[in-house]
Parts: C-alpha cells; sequence; structure tokens
C-alpha cells in the first residue's frame, strides 16, 4: 500500500469515527427528549423514534420503522406527508395518536440536505397534563366564582336592542342602592347581570353572595340566610351560626329563584329590606345589616301573588328596579357574537383551535328558537366541537347536534325508558337509573330550561335541582 492511499484511508477512517460519534451523540440527544420525536425518509417511511415516543403512544420501532409515515395516526392527517408534499414545516396542530388515542401537539420540520429535502422530524408533545391542569384550573376557578362576583358587564354579549337595554338599565341599578328583580327565562343570564351589577357597585369590594333558593330545603333556606342561635334545633352548631346576610354585610346578596322562597322566610326577608336587620333562627336580638339584595326570576311572580305563594308587600319591596333579560329567540342577532365568545371559551377548555362558523351553520342556529337561551347555545356549541376532528376549523352543518323547534314541547307523552335485564339489579337502582335517564333526557328535550323540565315531569322546581344535583346536571 503506498502512502497516498494509507492516507486517504487513515482520514476515511477518522471521518467513520467521526460520523459514528455524531450519531452516537444526535441519537443521545433524541433519546433524551422528553418530547416524544419521530423521523421520516424523503417517501415518508419511518427512520427513527425515541423511547419518550413509545412512552406516549405505545407503539415501538417494529410499528413505525419501515412504515408509512401515518401508521401511528388515530385521527388527522399525517403531518409528515404534508411537510414532504409542501417542504415547509407546520407548528402546533392537534391531532390523536397510538392505539389509546393520546391528543397531541405536533410540529413537523423538513430535513433538507444540500438543497434536497431528505425527509422530516416530528416533535411530538403529550397535551393530558395540560389538559389536566386546565381542568384542575377550571374547577378552582369555579370554585372562586361561586365565593366571588366573577363577572363584568364586559362578559355580557350581544349588541340586539333588547340586551343593551336590559345593559343599560343594570348599569344604572348598579349606581344606586337599589333592590333589583332580575326577571327572564331560564338561561337568558340573569346570574351574569347579578356579578356584573354587583361589580360596577361601590360594593364590589365586599361579598357577593349567590343563594339558590330552589336549591336548598325549605327547612334550611331560612336558616342559611338568617343564620341560627345554638339550641335552636337538634343538630344546630355549639355557638350558632352566622347566615349569608351577616356573611354578606357590606356586600350584595344574589337571591335566585325567589319565587320558589316559602312565605314564612319571605316575612324574614321583608323584615331585612324593611328595617335593615334581621333576627337569627331560635333567637329574640335584632342584627343590624347592610346588604344589597339583587333577585331573579324565571317565575310570574305576579300569578303566584294571585295564587297566594307569594306575599304582595315583598314583591312590592323588590320589585323597585326591575330588569327583564330577553329570550336569545328574540335577538338572534346576538347568535353570532355570543357562539364566537363561546367557541373562544371552549378552545381554553378544551385546547382547540376552532375559529369560526360557517354561515350554514350560523343560519340554523338562527331559525332555532333556543327554549334554553344562551346555557343552551353553550351545549350545542360544546357538543358540535366536540364532533369536529383536531383539524378542523370552521364549524360546519354537520357537525351541529339535532335542533328541532318544539311548538308545543309540554305536551306528548315521555318516552317509557326501557329496562334492561339484570338480574344483579335491585328494584331500588332500576328506579333510580331510570329516573336519571327520563329527568336528564327531559331536561336536555327542554333545552336545558328548568321550568319547563319541573312542568313537564310534574314535579317543584326545588325537587327538579335536587335531583339535577344527585344527577351531577345542575
Ligand atoms: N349575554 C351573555 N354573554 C355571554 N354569556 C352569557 C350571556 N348570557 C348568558 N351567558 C352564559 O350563559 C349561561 C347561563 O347564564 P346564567 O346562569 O347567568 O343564566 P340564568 O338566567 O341565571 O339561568 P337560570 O335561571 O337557569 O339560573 C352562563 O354560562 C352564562 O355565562
Amino acid at each position: 500500500m503506498n502512502g497516498d492511499k494509507w492516507a486517504d484511508m487513515k482520514s476515511l477512517a477518522e471521518e467513520i469515527i467521526g460520523l459514528k460519534e455524531m450519531q452516537t451523540f444526535l441519537e443521545a440527544i433524541i433519546n433524551s427528549s422528553e418530547d416524544a420525536i419521530s423521523v421520516v425518509d424523503a417517501w415518508g417511511n419511518g427512520m427513527m423514534i425515541n423511547p419518550a415516543y413509545t412512552r406516549l403512544t405505545g407503539l415501538t420501532s417494529e410499528h413505525i420503522i419501515g412504515q408509512p409515515a401515518d401508521a401511528d395516526i388515530s385521527e388527522g392527517e399525517s403531518m409528515h406527508m404534508k411537510v414532504l408534499q409542501t417542504g415547509k414545516p407546520v407548528r402546533g396542530v392537534h391531532m390523536k395518536v397510538g392505539p389509546k388515542n393520546k391528543d397531541v401537539i405536533v410540529n413537523v420540520a423538513p430535513v433538507i440536505v444540500d438543497h434536497v429535502l431528505k425527509g422530516s422530524v416530528a416533535v411530538i408533545h403529550d397535551t393530558t397534563e395540560f389538559k389536566r391542569l386546565t381542568r384542575e384550573l377550571e374547577k378552582a376557578k369555579r370554585i372562586i366564582r361561586k365565593l366571588e362576583a366573577k363577572y363584568t358587564f364586559q362578559d355580557i354579549i350581544g349588541t340586539s336592542e333588547p340586551l343593551i337595554h336590559a345593559v343599560e338599565q343594570a348599569r344604572k341599578s348598579a349606581l344606586t342602592p337599589a333592590t333589583v328583580l332580575l326577571r327572564g327565562e331560564s338561561g337568558t343570564g340573569k346570574e351574569l347581570f347579578a356579578h356584573a351589577i354587583h361589580n360596577e357597585s361601590t360594593r364590589r369590594y365586599n361579598q357577593f353572595i349567590r343563594v339558590n333558593c330552589a336549591a336548598i330545603s325549605d327547612q334550611l333556606l331560612e336558616s342559611e340566610l338568617f343564620g341560627y342561635e345554638e339550641g335552636a334545633f337538634t343538630g344546630a352548631k355549639k355557638g350558632g351560626k352566622r347566615g349569608f346576610f351577616e356573611e354578606a354585610n357590606g356586600g350584595t346578596i344574589f337571591l335566585d329563584e325567589i319565587g320558589e322562597m316559602k312565605f314564612n322566610t319571605q316575612a324574614k326577608l321583608l323584615r331585612v329590606l324593611q328595617e335593615k336587620e334581621l333576627v337569627r333562627v331560635g333567637g329574640s336580638k335584632p342584627i343590624p345589616v347592610d346588604v344589597r339584595i339583587i333577585a331573579a326570576t324565571n317565575v310570574n311572580l305576579e300569578k303566584a301573588i294571585q295564587n297566594g305563594t307569594f306575599r304582595e308587600d315583598l314583591y312590592y319591596r323588590i320589585n323597585v328596579m326591575p330588569i327583564f333579560i330577553p329570550p336569545l329567540r328574540y335577538r338572534k342577532e346576538d347568535i353570532l357574537p355570543l357562539s364566537l365568545h363561546l367557541i373562544r371559551k371552549f378552545n381554553q377548555e378544551y385546547g382547540r383551535a376552532v375559529m369560526d362558523l360557517h354561515p350554514q351553520a350560523l343560519t340554523r342556529l338562527q331559525d332555532y328558537e333556543w327554549p334554553g337561551n344562551i346555557r343552551e347555545l353553550e351545549n350545542v356549541l360544546g357538543r358540535s366541537i366536540i364532533n369536529m376532528k383536531f383539524s378542523e376549523t370552521h364549524i360546519l352543518l354537520g357537525h351541529l347536534p339535532e335542533l328541532v323547534n318544539r311548538k308545543a314541547p309540554l305536551e306528548g307523552p315521555l318516552e317509557v325508558v326501557s329496562i334492561q335485564e339484570n338480574e344483579q339489579e335491585k328494584l331500588s337502582e332500576i328506579l333510580s337509573r331510570v329516573e336519571k335517564e327520563t329527568v336528564l333526557r327531559v331536561y336536555e328535550q327542554t333545552g336545558f330550561n328548568k321550568t319547563e323540565t319541573a312542568k313537564r315531569l310534574g314535579i317543584s322546581i326545588r325537587n327538579l335541582y335536587y335531583k339535577l344535583d344527585k344527577y351531577d346536571a345542575c
């Protein structure tokens, strides 16, 4: 072997050692990544994956190497193929991968050597943890929401004339200490308005307490609102307990579903309004309180007075500043801005990137009567987004659930719920299951309208609240 050849071989050997070192280096880097990585060649066949990829998808080298790039995809198109076709990187695409249908976000970049496309490399982030944290955050926010007034007038979406009128009245009322009566069907935004009024008022740094008069049993409501003294009843706490009115001193109390309050409790409430003081259950000492009352109802209080279930004197006391919140069917121009607002909310909750509604889908929403109002719209959009593929960004007609206007929602028999043959199931369990199915089905059929649901099932609204709470559907 002459000297030149020897030198060539030596430099080739050094190059190979260098390349091997480089390869080991690269493999170590790729394998140490906590994000899943997959590499395909110019034809879209799998070349390399790292351990994080196997942990995330459950797929090993045997499933991937030499296989087409879409072998791991359970929902969505292959981003490797897209990058190989266009030669351009893609970022932040949501998709589902592997047999476990894992939700992931993918970034894919082309590998170009000397101007020639040689393949592509994908970095895949698992969004499960992110979603869990988002859920936790939402839960924490829900708890905080219960403790404070979260919404302001900025959160009330809509530009229709009747809504603007209601907002203007509410803004005016916020500047006064007057009692406000919010009237409107279920799901129209009465609670939202109550929050906004409190937050715009001088009481905004003090407590906002929401009490659903229909969700608390008659016996409990009085002691929850006005508190009780030690020994007031069996089971009363030692030292007694402050009620919501004392807790809300200096702030606002929001009495939702006030039409459900029983006569005796109404008399006590009247006293707070007139005298600005209360007497705890089982006590005799008057306690001064300074609380602004915002009440809400979706029942006809005038009729309730005629029926003898609502006190006329209390009615005049709370009806100082009535505000009517219009149902959604009378302000269809609000459907688009409301939908876009709700879509943004769902994007955050579900980690999606939905941008808009197709005009046909919007027309369908505008043709519908919305017995459950904005709460129902929220539900319909949430379900539509669940029906969408991760790569889709526009809600199409086909994504919407069936929306049928019911001319006479209170008529028509209830469907018979089938009882599955199950020898293990006790009668009480069968009854409970059938009750749950029936209540939830009618609640859904009425567009989540509680008044209509209670009417249709022939139960009181209080009983309905109890059942919805029991089945976690409040
Ligand atoms: N104008 C609006 N803009 C944005 N969101 C709204 C609007 N109105 C209502 N919503 C939303 O719709 C849902 C129902 O509203 P809310 O609970 O305030 O209604 P409600 O009239 O108090 O219902 P119910 O009588 O059944 O208690 C909530 O999630 C609320 O945030």
